[in-house]
């Protein structure tokens, strides 16, 4: 098998003036934890869609498990395991009613993995489908996912509108799934606890582009946060290279900076800062850093007409 589980090559997705793919090329390794990570709109979820084959790139090509994304058999997709927000399941069906249909479905479906996570989840064998909870929906969504012993886990913002207590009970449902069976899972989230406890890997998509791809930790080597003391006359460093962000906090400004090193520190006393000190990133910060950058509300208004 190839070392990728995803290969995607200079993908396109184009609707009516907005361009949510643009000519993205991007590979992740079999076996780890990919966090994808980007801004609303940056395209994660058309992304998602295309590699699933629920819809059509403009241009580009993505192979999934060694196979074109436009030609999934079904064998190929009893391979994948998907989870999205909006855990779709058939309403009208019990609960154990869907386990029973999916259980034949899967050839290698995993009775223990199902109970072990479902477990977690205030869920009735009897109960109606339609009656479950979001956050019961998004337990057994998990359940079925994880029970088809997928070699690539997808998921596309399993966790939003679960409550602290849900949330965490699919985490460690997810994790320790995770450990026994090692799988590539492909995880989208605007979640930073959750892309800080699961991620080997960060994928970070700015408008389509791919703008990062490395594990977390060097990231977090590669973003330095500043805080410089200009004395009250605060030059505009904006447009100063490698700057993400600024903010001015009690008359101090504080940047987050991208691959600067140390010698931005003498950059900013030649702006004129008296005083001026370095700190480590978290990740939470670093990605915020990049997600800030390119973000909508940094653009210049567009003139009146
Ligand atoms: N069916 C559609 N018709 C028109 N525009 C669309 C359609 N689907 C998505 N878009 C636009 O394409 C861009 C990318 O959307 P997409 O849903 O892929 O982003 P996302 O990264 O998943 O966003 P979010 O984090 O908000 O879920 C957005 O600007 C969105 O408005």
């Amino acid at each position: 098998m190839s070392d990728y589980a995803i290969h995607i090559e200079g993908l396109s997705v184009r609707y009516q003036r907005k361009q949510a793919l643009d000519k993205l090329s991007l590979a992740l390794e079999a076996g780890c934890v990919h966090a994808v990570v980007g801004a609303n709109g940056a395209g994660k979820s058309s992304l998602f869609r295309v590699l699933l084959g629920f819809q059509t790139a403009d241009a580009g090509s993505a192979t999934i498990l060694g196979c074109d994304s436009r030609a999934l058999t079904p064998a190929l997709r009893g391979r994948i395991g998907f989870v999205n927000e909006e855990h779709r399941l058939p309403g009208w069906m019990r609960v154990d009613e869907l386990t029973a249909l999916q259980r034949r479905q899967y050839q290698r479906w995993n009775d223990a993995r199902f109970d072990e996570v479902i477990r977690n989840f205030n869920v009735e064998p009897k109960q109606k489908v339609g009656s479950l909870s979001r956050g019961e929906r998004a337990g057994i969504s998990l359940a079925l996912a994880l029970a088809q012993s997928p070699e690539l886990l997808m998921l596309d913002e399993p966790t939003l509108g679960l409550d602290i207590v849900a949330k965490r009970a699919f985490m460690e449902s997810l994790m320790l799934a995770n450990l026994s069976e090692r799988m590539t899972i492909v995880y989208c989230s605007h979640q930073m606890d959750e892309i800080e406890r699961l991620a080997d890997k960060l994928v970070i998509m700015e408008r389509g582009v791919l703008r990062f791809a490395a594990p977390p930790h060097e990231l977090c080597a590669r973003v330095q946060m500043w805080v410089a003391d200009f004395g009250g006359a605060v030059p505009d460093v904006r447009e100063q290279p490698g700057v993400l962000r600024t903010t001015l906090i009690e008359g101090l400004l504080h940047l987050t900076v991208f691959d600067r090193g140390a010698a931005f520190g003498d950059e900013l006393r030649r702006l004129g800062a008296a005083n001026v000190q370095a700190m480590d990133t978290t990740l939470g910060n670093a990605i915020d850093g990049m997600l800030s950058r390119g973000h909508i509300s940094n653009q210049p208004l567009p003139k009146a007409a």
